[in-house]
């Protein structure tokens, strides 16, 4: 049975510690909510989720290894999306997706076309990426996570710029997700409906002004 914890994490970015002590476990099925003002290290904590940013301190822990000790079968079983949208101008919709997908699994077609129909972009697959609207990009960064089966998703603002429909459509493929077993963990300033969701305040585990000058120091 899959699951995702994390002990004690820290986060430094150029001279600031971020933020300093932060626990959480997902079970199978769970979901992880981050709230905190801009800046706060939602983001942040993301990226440290996801294996792109090294954690000044603490652990993860996947199916009850350290995630540092396979890092690569951790990150073959996660779907990041940021809040840039990676869609390159010059390839097609369905260009862009099946490479992503083809990253994970060569054999995607059907996944594909099945992600772009769910997310409501089918009719865009011969476009090329720099003819799409915000939304439109934003659909495509999301449909990543049905083009390939991965068990934990990390999702930064996926509902910046979608409209309440999409948002609506977000919320179903996230329970469906979670139904089989899957894992998610948001971050996002609007309101999204995750239920059951653990709630992380990232403010909470801002360092103290003399701990931040002195780690600087
Ligand atoms: N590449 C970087 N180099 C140095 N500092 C960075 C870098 N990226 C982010 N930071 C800093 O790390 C801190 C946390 O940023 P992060 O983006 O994780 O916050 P956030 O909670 O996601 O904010 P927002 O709500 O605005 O998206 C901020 O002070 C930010 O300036």
């Amino acid at each position: 049975m899959d699951d995702f914890s994390g002990n004690g994490l820290a986060c430094q970015r150029g001279d600031r510690l971020v933020f300093t002590g932060v626990d959480f476990a997902l079970p199978a099925g769970g979901a992880l909510l981050l709230r905190g003002p801009n800046g706060s290290g939602k983001s942040s904590l993301l990226r440290i989720m996801a294996g792109l940013l090294p954690a000044a301190a603490g652990t993860l822990i996947r199916a009850g290894a350290p995630v540092a000790a396979e890092p690569d079968a951790h990150r073959a079983d996660l779907c990041y999306v940021g809040h840039l949208d990676a869609v390159k101008p010059t390839l097609t919709v369905l260009e862009n997706l099946g490479f992503w997908a083809g990253l994970h699994d060569e054999d995607n077609a059907e996944r594909v076309q099945a992600a772009l129909r769910r997310f409501g972009i089918a009719h865009l697959a011969g476009a090329p990426g720099r003819w799409l609207s915000a939304g439109q990009k934003r659909r495509l960064a999301l449909s990543r996570l049905l083009a390939a089966e991965t068990g934990l998703w990390l999702l930064d603002e996926p509902t910046v710029a979608l409209d309440v429909a999409t948002i609506a459509e977000l919320e179903k493929i996230i329970a469906e997700h979670r139904a089989e077993g899957g894992m998610v963990v948001l971050s996002t300033h609007a309101e999204i409906d995750l239920p059951g969701a653990d709630v992380l305040a990232m403010d909470r585990f801002a360092p103290s002004r003399s701990a931040t000058n002195s780690e600087a120091a």
